[in-house]
């Protein structure tokens, strides 16, 4: 193999915000052909680095950025990493909802301004055949707001691709799996090959799954704290090294992998109790979940599993069924997140950014508001909740007064959920709980759960991470079209057997069905 081509080389890369420096010379050197993984704890700073090379940030004077070997002035000007051949999908995706595949594919070139005129007959053909490469079938007229989660994720990618233009130099996914179901992952990795395969250009990615990034990336950096803990080649790593430069200690009896003792809930009364749930996608399921019992929700993207929380709390409109909440029943197509709460139910959403927050506010304001009374509330004792709180679910950095939206998605996430369990719930309704989380975060946030369920309260997991299903959850329902077509408990609750009993590959001895 000839010697590495540098096409990317970043030098002595400092961040500071205010008092606090993010990033502290950092240097990072990719390759053309590598798909390069960007790893570290929620709050290392991955994102401000990327958000340098976007030309979002401006870096401390000091840093110098190559490209292709030639020297390129800092900061980036706005939009001029297209110039460079680089482009990025960011979690949020940035797709417009409202407008159509096609529209969506080209709206860059559009606001850039390189193409003035535009065929849309012809971006509607190249927009088949590019769909085609890759197997997908989605319609360019359709509205995004029609696809689900992969084909959108998917749409994201395939532009940034399109977008990196003649130079292609870079393509930056930062954290682009954590909204997508297990099936999509593999499409979208088939993607990424085939843009490093001519070994011209390189994928950064950004990710805390650390089995995809042990299967996908060539190479791995590790950002701890804003310092590189090095470049390292995939092959040459396992889990535990990983988790050892990512962490900077290893994680032994707070490893997430570590299962909790097996429960009998045998013989156990219900706490709560779903009956004939029907929502556009879910078809008249029920199921009971018991005091400290933790129950997960599972099935491929469409299968209905993602439609029960929403509908259970009021946030999305069911059609029918009841929840029964200790001996109080209350009529689901008429439940208010407002009558939820008056039962000590609780919802964390996916999208924290959109459902889960206030981001203009700080974090004190944000994580005090279910637990204020009405009438004047004292900065004070604002600050030393949040602050306590702060410390019980380790948010990072401990800064009441820090806007929320400023901090690391991981660290939202945490302080979302402390937000909600310090109310004391009886049961907790959690969609994708530790998405986008570290995997030391993720550790401290099984711990919260596990203690809120050993208080009592039940807890309802709506995920597609198979392994955080297995290590968490007493008990698995997988979903397909709309109905329960599996129930999994005790040795059928690992990893592998969710997936294959999810991808219908498996059928389990505690198979059962929800309808009666
Ligand atoms: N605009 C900003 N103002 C102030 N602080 C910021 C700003 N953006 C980021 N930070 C801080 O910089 C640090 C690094 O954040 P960054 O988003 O880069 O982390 P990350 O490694 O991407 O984390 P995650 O995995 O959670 O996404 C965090 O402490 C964050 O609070």
């Amino acid at each position: 193999m000839s010697s590495p081509d540098p096409i990317v080389n970043i030098v002595g890369l400092s961040k500071t915000f205010g008092d606090h420096t993010v990033l502290k010379k950092v240097g990072l050197t990719i390759h053309a052909g590598e798909v390069h993984g960007l790893l570290g704890e929620n709050g290392s700073g991955k994102s401000t680095l990327i958000k340098v090379l976007a030309g979002f940030h401006a870096p401390d004077p000091g840093a110098a950025l190559q490209v292709r070997g030639r020297d390129v002035p800092l900061p980036v000007p706005a939009g001029g990493f297209r110039d460079l051949g680089i482009s990025f999908v960011h979690q949020d995706l940035a797709l417009v909802p409202d407008l159509s595949v096609v529209e969506n594919l080209r709206v860059g070139p559009v606001v850039a301004g390189s193409k003035p005129w535009i065929s849309w007959r012809h971006e509607k053909r190249t927009a088949r055949a590019l769909f085609e490469r890759f197997g997908l079938d989605i319609d360019p007229d359709a509205p995004v707001s029609t696809l689900n989660e992969t084909e959108r994720a998917l749409l994201a990618i395939l532009r940034a691709t399109e977008e990196l233009g003649e130079r292609r130099t870079l393509l930056v996914l930062d954290e682009p799996t954590v909204f997508l179901p297990r099936e999509g992952t593999d499409l979208l990795f088939s993607v990424v090959r085939e843009i490093v395969a001519d070994r011209k250009a390189a994928v950064l990615f950004v990710s805390h799954d650390l089995d995809e990034v042990l299967d996908h990336t060539d190479r791995v950096t590790v950002l701890r704290d804003g310092v590189s803990q090095g470049t390292h080649r995939t092959r040459d790593l396992t889990a535990n090294s990983l988790i050892d430069l990512i962490v900077g200690r290893s994680l032994d009896s707070a490893d997430p992998r570590v299962a909790g003792p097996a429960r009998d809930f045998d013989g156990v009364g219900p706490l709560a109790r779903v009956e004939n749930l029907e929502t556009t996608t879910v078809d008249g399921i029920g199921f009971e979940v018991r005091p400290g019992e933790v129950v997960g929700l599972t099935g491929i993207a469409g299968s209905g599993y993602d439609d029960v929380l929403p509908a259970l709390y009021g946030a999305r409109p069911a059609r029918g069924g009841r929840l029964t909440v200790g001996d109080d029943p209350v009529d689901l197509p008429t439940i208010t997140p407002i009558e939820a709460l008056a039962r000590k139910v609780v919802y964390v959403p996916p999208d924290r950014k959109v459902e889960g927050s206030a981001p203009e506010l700080t974090v004190a304001e944000n994580v005090t508001l279910p637990v204020l009374g009405s009438g004047f509330v004292k900065p004070r004792a604002l600050r030393e909740i949040a602050t306590a709180l702060a410390d019980r679910c380790d948010v990072r950095p401990r800064d009441p007064q820090a806007v929320y939206g400023s901090l690391s998605g991981g660290n939202q996430q945490k302080a979302l959920l402390g937000k909600w369990l310090q109310t004391d719930p009886v049961l907790v309704l959690l969609a994708e709980p530790t998405q986008g989380v570290d995997i030391g975060a993720r550790a401290r946030i099984f711990e919260m759960l596990r203690e809120t369920a050993r208080g009592g309260a039940g807890i309802v997991v709506a995920s597609s991470d198979y392994e955080q299903l297995s290590v968490l959850c007493d008990r698995v329902l997988v979903f397909s079209h709309g109905h329960v077509v599996a129930e999994l408990t005790g040795d059928n609750l690992s990893k592998h057997h969710i997936s294959d009993s999810v991808l219908g590959l498996k059928t389990v001895s505690s198979v059962r069905s929800d309808r009666k």
